[in-house]
């Protein structure tokens, strides 16, 4: 159970009035979550979903939802938040921040086909052309200088091969970072987190992206990159399954043609957002932090799959031009 923040309907009770959405009927806490406190609550509008948050600041908050509520606004299926009366979408509760968004219909497709890699990867297409226009700018969190940060923090606590890989893989990711062909790729806010878990389907339909709290502003191919590393794998070994890497590339490519740097860029690119989940599982792993961690992710899996990366040639990143 990972509600760290209880709250009560007596408590959303009082809290909702704020709002227009009528009395609050239900609250149910949601027990998946790892970073903040969620819950389903149904008043008398509707459901949605209620989360306090438990890390995140007023001062870091705007950004994600004001993201999400330009997403929405702009056609793409993501959770909108809600406003009060006074126009606030973060608010208060328990002296923490904490907002309402609508919520997705269906459920996460943790044993995704093709045609479930086809409809992410097109709609991450349309998000990342959607967000191009949102004007506040807050970088990546968890992108290089995050790396660099943590880089000497877990360091001591691997075995002497694995203490190799992540210190030669970090030269060779800032000498790309500094190449001319990073700087040529496009960007603007990302997800940067669009794992299977972090996606709703109802049936084969996909009902939107969410969990929008480590997105940033990055390379879009980030993006892609850390996308299909998820989906497109096949769990136990890290290996990619060639037919859903195909259908979420070319639906991607078909709305948002990838570039020729793009291109040159994929195979390291397809390390950084390896390395990007190695780094944060064993930072976790080894500096677990109170309730939170109480599973953690495996940080071998993405070793596992960052020496895949290295090893073995990626797929082209497109077959055809866009
Ligand atoms: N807008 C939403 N609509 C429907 N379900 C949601 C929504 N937001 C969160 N959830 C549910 O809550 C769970 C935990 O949310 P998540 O954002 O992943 O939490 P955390 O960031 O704390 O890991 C999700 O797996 C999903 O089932
Ligand atoms: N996707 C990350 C962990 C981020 O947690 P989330 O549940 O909020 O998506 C990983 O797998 O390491």
């Amino acid at each position: 159970m990972a509600v760290f923040t209880p709250v009560s309907l007596d408590d959303l009770s009082s809290w909702i009035t704020q709002f227009d959405l009528g009395k609050a009927l239900a609250i149910k806490g949601i027990s998946s979550g790892i970073e903040n406190s969620n819950f389903f609550i149904t008043t008398e509008r509707g459901e949605y979903v209620l989360t306090v948050f438990e890390k995140l600041t007023f001062e870091q908050l705007p950004f994600y939802l004001n993201l999400m509520r330009h997403l929405a606004e702009g056609g793409v299926s993501v959770p909108a938040p809600i406003a009060n009366r006074k126009g606030s979408i973060i608010n208060e509760l328990h002296g923490k921040p904490a907002s309402i968004v609508t919520k997705l219909a269906g459920h996460c497709e943790l044993a995704p086909q093709p045609v479930h890699c086809a409809a992410v990867g097109a709609m991450l297409a349309c998000m990342h052309m959607a967000a191009e226009d949102f004007e506040i700018r807050q970088p990546n969190l968890r992108g290089i200088s995050w790396w660099n940060e943590t880089t000497p923090v877990v360091l001591p606590y691997l075995f002497d091969s694995n203490k190799q890989l992540l210190t030669e893989e970090m030269a060779f990711q800032n000498a790309f970072a500094a190449s001319d062909v990073f700087k040529e790729l496009p960007n603007g806010p990302i997800h940067a987190d669009l794992f299977r878990n972090n996606v709703m389907f109802d049936g084969d339909q996909l009902s939107g992206f969410f969990d929008f709290y480590f997105a940033g502003c990055d390379t879009w191919l980030f993006d892609v990159a850390v996308t299909v590393n998820d989906w497109c794998i096949d769990i136990e070994s890290g290996l990619f399954d060639q037919a859903r890497v195909r259908a979420m590339l070319d639906a991607y490519h078909e709305i948002r043609p990838f570039t020729a740097e793009e291109q040159i860029a994929w195979q390291p690119m397809l390390r950084a957002s390896a390395l990007r989940f190695w780094l944060s599982r064993l930072y976790d792993f080894h500096m677990p932090r109170d309730a939170e961690m109480l599973t953690p992710h495996d940080p071998a899996h993405f070793e596992r799959i960052l020496r895949l990366r290295i090893e073995q040639a990626a797929p082209a990143l497109f077959t055809t031009a866009g």
